[in-house]
């Protein structure tokens, strides 16, 4: 799969091991950064992987911050982007299941590395129900609900 990651300083530890994995796994991974744990700012990071699932460039993305909330809310500013805040595997799993989700929002500060991990292989290996779930993510746009 086609996989881009990006994070700001609170995440380059579990992003270097994310993409270890990855890749270790034969995933083809775009690395956004930060490379660095010097202090950014997560919209810098998340926007280009979120540009990347909204352009069809990546299959999923996964992004990556202190609490996971300032990544979330940027990644679902792009069209058809579902960016998912997990902090259980199974919520990773419904992410996939019921949401469909495409973009894995990982707070680093409040889960750990194993726990990373796991949720990201579950959320790779997960797929869509589709059925009662797709017409309700078929209402999730908000210009779809206004007109
Ligand atoms: O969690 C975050 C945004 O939702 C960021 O990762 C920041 O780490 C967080 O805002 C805390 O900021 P700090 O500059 O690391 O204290």
């Amino acid at each position: 799969m086609k996989i881009s990651i990006g994070n700001d300083h609170a995440g380059t530890d579990y992003k270097e091991l994310l993409q270890k994995n990855l890749e270790k796994s034969g995933h083809e991974v775009t690395n956004y950064g930060t490379n660095s744990e010097d202090s950014v700012d997560y919209p810098d990071f998340v926007h280009p992987v979120a540009k990347d699932v909204e352009n069809k460039k990546a299959d999923l993305g996964i992004i990556i911050c202190g609490s996971g909330n300032g990544a979330n809310m940027t990644a679902n500013k792009h069209q058809g982007v579902r960016s998912a805040l997990c902090w259980t595997v199974e919520i990773a799993k419904l992410a996939r299941e019921h949401n469909d989700a495409n973009i894995l929002s990982i707070p680093s500060r409040f889960v750990s590395k194993e726990l990373a991990l796991e949720m990201m292989d579950v959320f790779l290996n997960t797929k869509f129900e589709g059925g009662r779930h797709q017409k309700r993510i078929d209402k999730i746009p908000a210009k779809k609900y206004c007109s």
